[in-house]
């Protein structure tokens, strides 16, 4: 006999907490952050604005923000136990893997790792937004085969993180199309991978446990990977005239298409539109319109066959391809952005702490007798 009145699978429909940070918003297709449409900062503000604004609450005052941006230009030069860590792990493990061993390590390194202020929590979330770009850099390029290209304090974070990973100061278009994809991803509220590291923030954890934790959730396709996913998804599909009858196919064989559909959004994902317009940017900067039609093809088929319309992770795996950025960096990009998120969740959680720990109902075999004899 059931114990409990209602099962929600997945925690579909529950509202578990309440939160100042972000609002997504289904019915009007917004996300605010902090109050502010996340499209209106996505063109308007810098990443760094950003972080100061998900972490307290306001955008920064100039003398903020240039503390702020000292503070991260100080600590983007990775530490040589990361730096170490990242070296000694196998190409052939995903990079996601090397994020979340980085984060780890810089955790076990950092003397105020157990200290829960909010103070210690501000300066380990600043040195974490600092110090990833160097990660996902170092280990694209060390697959690559090339040289680390050393960290530059007299560039912004999105340029130094450009810089970084190819070696040379982005041109305008790139850097802020990719300015803007990291600000979209900054933060949208109880999505699987914040709501893990709220869960081990909940059990009065560490923030860098909290984080190598939504690292692990943000890894699977049905969340983060799918930027991923959807640049491998044009890899086989191939051209535009090929994309009707491999999407037929694909959802005859009740496969998902990845980049498509959200657990909140139904008519459409709010970010989208602002990505698809640094999308075009992109493509017109580049040339590569055959992509641009392969995109549309497979948004048109699936909106025809399904009526369900392309996430963030859709036009973003385009752009960063078109930026040059291998395939498996997408996510590890997607890090970078939502350790912002991620820390200002873990911050929320802590200050009014209640354990997350819900029921299930018991579908097993009822009491019986262990075997005499065991
Ligand atoms: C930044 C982000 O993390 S955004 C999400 C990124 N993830 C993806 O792009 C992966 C592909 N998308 C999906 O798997 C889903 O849309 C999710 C997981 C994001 C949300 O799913 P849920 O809210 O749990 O809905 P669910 O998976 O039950 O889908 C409802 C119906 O729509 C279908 N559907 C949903 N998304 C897709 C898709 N991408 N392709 C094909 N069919 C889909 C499902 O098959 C299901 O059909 P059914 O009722 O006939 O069984
Ligand atoms: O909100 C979600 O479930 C997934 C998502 O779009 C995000 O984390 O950006």
């Amino acid at each position: 006999m059931s114990q409990t009145s209602e099962i929600h699978r997945g925690l579909a429909g529950v509202v578990v907490d309440v939160t100042a940070i972000s609002k997504v918003d289904p019915e009007s297709n917004s996300l605010l952050y902090r109050g502010y449409p996340a499209q209106q900062l996505a063109t308007h503000a810098t990443v760094e604005e950003v972080a100061h604004l998900l972490w307290h609450g306001e955008l920064p005052s100039p003398d903020q923000l240039a503390v702020l941006i000292a503070e991260g230009r100080t600590a983007r030069f990775l530490p040589d136990a990361v730096r170490a860590a990242v070296e000694a792990l196998p190409v052939t493990c995903h990079p996601m893997d090397v994020c979340r061993t980085a984060v780890s390590v810089l955790g076990a390194n950092d003397p105020r790792a157990e200290d829960s202020s909010r103070e210690a929590e501000i300066a380990k979330a600043v040195q974490l937004f600092a110090v990833m770009p160097g990660v996902v850099a170092l280990d694209q390029r060390r697959r690559r085969g090339l040289e680390p290209v050393e960290a530059r304090a007299d560039l912004s974070y999105a340029e130094n993180f450009l810089w970084m990973t190819f070696g040379v100061v982005p041109d305008d278009v790139v850097l802020r199309t990719f300015e803007s994809s990291l600000i979209l991803y900054a933060e949208h509220s109880f999505n699987a991978s914040t709501f893990t590291a709220r869960v081990i923030t909940s059990t009065l954890a560490d923030l860098h446990s909290a984080v190598t934790g939504a690292i692990g959730a943000l890894k699977g396709p049905l969340h983060g990977g799918a930027n991923e996913a959807v640049m491998r998804t044009f890899d086989a599909i191939g051209s535009a005239a090929n994309v009707p009858a491999w999407l037929d196919a694909t959802l005859a064989r009740k496969e998902k298409v990845m980049g498509f559909g959200h657990r909140v959004y139904k008519r459409g994902d709010s970010r989208v539109p602002t990505m698809r317009a640094a999308l075009d940017d992109l493509v017109e900067h580049t040339g590569r319109h055959d992509l641009l039609e392969m995109y549309e093809a497979l948004e048109q088929g699936m909106r025809d066959r399904t009526g369900i319309e392309p996430n963030l992770d859709y036009p973003a795996g385009l752009a960063y391809h078109l930026m040059g950025f291998d395939t498996s960096t997408f996510t590890p990009i997607f890090v970078a952005a939502r350790v912002l998120g991620w820390t200002a969740h873990i911050m929320e959680q802590r200050a009014a702490n209640a354990l997350i720990r819900p029921l299930s109902e018991y579908v097993g075999p009822p009491q019986r007798e262990v075997p005499e004899g065991l």
